[in-house]
């Protein structure tokens, strides 16, 4: 196994992600985001756009899982839809690409397979998103370097859960020769064990970590729960 993700095993991977119109956007606070994350323990960071995979890469000393979000009008792959966003990842010094593994049309008719060798001819790592295990399953045939089932809820013809998908993470383990990494809905350090219980390499865990308009809201949830339970109706004054 590739050294990098030797150093993945059973490890936290902390994705740093904020888009346009978040509180938390911008390359430079994402890269104090990263910082805060190594120094927590993370053992890499998934971040999105060559511009936050520099930043970062510039502020930690850890391995860099890049993406780049891009919406095209002909595809609903969103996630390193096209050659042109691995050349950018490329350029910025990222380590690993994530890209959508789904077998859905990318833009302009290119195909996953061209996608992965892509990567490979640039001497990089893949990490190839996904939300079946049959997703998983074809992926790992054609090379990919590592599987993460980021995509589990997010196709139309994947389960919906409210909370990470492990039953994939336990199939898509046991089927592949190559790392799965459980990702996708992961809020509590519990869960973090079960996904390695299941037999996930490494665990992602995004906005439980760097989105904290995400994580005030569970804890204001909190408090307006306890006080239905307290008064039996919503606050009283
Ligand atoms: C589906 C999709 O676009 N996922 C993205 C992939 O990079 C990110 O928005 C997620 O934050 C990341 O997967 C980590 O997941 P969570 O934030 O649930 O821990």
């Amino acid at each position: 196994m590739n050294a990098i993700l030797q150093q993945l095993r059973f490890t936290l991977i902390a994705s740093c992600q904020a888009l346009p119109g978040e509180p938390l956007h911008g390359s430079e606070i994402m890269a104090r985001m990263a910082l805060a994350a190594q120094e927590g323990g993370a053992s890499a960071i998934r971040a999105n756009s060559a511009a936050d995979v520099q930043a970062i890469k510039k502020a930690v000393s850890l391995p860099v899982i890049g993406l780049v979000k891009r919406d095209y009008p002909d595809s609903d792959v969103y996630i390193t839809p096209t050659l042109r966003e691995i050349d950018e990842l490329a350029e910025a010094g990222a380590d690993l690409i994530a890209l959508d593994a789904t077998r859905r049309p990318r833009p302009g008719g290119v195909t996953l397979e061209r996608m992965v060798s892509y990567i490979q001819e640039r001497g990089l790592l893949s990490m190839a998103d996904i939300s079946t295990l049959e997703e998983a399953v074809y992926a790992g045939t054609l090379g990919v370097s590592c599987v993460s089932t980021t995509l589990s809820g997010y196709t139309p013809y994947s389960p919906q859960l409210e909370g990470p998908d492990l039953t994939l993470v336990q199939a898509a383990a046991a089927a592949l020769p190559v790392p799965v990494i459980a990702e996708g809905r992961i809020q509590e350090p519990g869960q973090v064990q079960a996904a390695l219980q299941a037999g996930a390499h490494a665990v992602v865990v995004g906005s439980a970590i760097s989105r904290p308009q995400l994580i005030t809201r569970r804890f204001a949830e909190a408090a307006r729960k306890a006080v239905m339970l307290i008064h039996g109706n919503e606050r009283p004054y």
